[in-house]
């Protein structure tokens, strides 16, 4: 079984792969983490220093090698669905969960965060809905399931999603203890 998690930086794709993937036993792999131990340095250096084209032919490679082996939830950097070869890969080989969030509830997560590349600009809030309007359309066309993030918790949307996998018959349900017989009404 493999689900892989896109949405846009923010959207809580570390977050909720890690827990989701502690709560259905699996491992969990965060492409970015994956991308930096081959880069030796971390992305922000590497996008100063070579740029994003050379980082986007790097992601691809690394989308291509996750989607060889293919197991566990595997944490998407928020790029990945930019080129094409990425998302029909990530398709065809996960169950894929689009996490989407509104451009503010984003700014509100990320504005103390100076690890994002993108996001390193003088108005972040404007960048992430030309962001936004730019890849929703590619995060739904890669996704099979679409989850809001606006409102619920980490540990609650780890819970929806087990839900909405149990519901598309990639998960078995976990057994439920017998209930008592209904007693009948009087
Ligand atoms: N549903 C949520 N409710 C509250 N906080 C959240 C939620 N989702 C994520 N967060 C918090 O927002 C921050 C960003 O989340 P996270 O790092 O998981 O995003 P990401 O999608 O992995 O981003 P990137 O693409 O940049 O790696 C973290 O501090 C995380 O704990
Ligand atoms: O949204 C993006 O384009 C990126 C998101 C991060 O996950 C990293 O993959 C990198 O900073 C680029
Ligand atoms: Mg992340």
């Amino acid at each position: 079984m493999a689900v892989a998690l896109v949405g846009l930086p923010g959207a809580g794709k570390s977050a909720v792969g890690r827990r989701l993937g502690q709560r259905l036993q699996l491992p969990f792999i965060d492409s970015d983490n994956v991308i930096e131990q081959r880069i030796g340095c971390s992305i922000r250096d590497y996008f100063e220093r070579e740029g994003e084209a050379s980082f986007r032919d790097i992601e691809q490679q690394v989308i291509a090698d996750l989607a060889e082996t293919a197991t566990g939830v595997v944490a998407t950097g928020g790029g990945s669905v930019l080129r094409e070869a990425n998302r029909n890969r990530l398709r065809a080989s996960f169950h894929v969960i689009y996490l989407r969030s509104s451009p503010e509830d984003l700014f509100r997560r990320l504005r103390h965060d100076v690890k994002r590349p993108l996001l390193q600009v003088a108005d972040p809030l404007g960048r992430l809905r030309e962001l936004h309007a730019a890849r929703d359309p590619l995060y739904r066309e890669t996704a099979h399931d679409v989850v809001e993030t606006g409102r619920p918790s980490v540990a609650m949307l780890v819970n929806i999603i087990v839900m909405q996998l149990e519901l598309a018959g990639i998960v078995v349900p976990a057994a439920q203890p017998d209930l008592p017989p209904v007693q009948p009404h009087d």
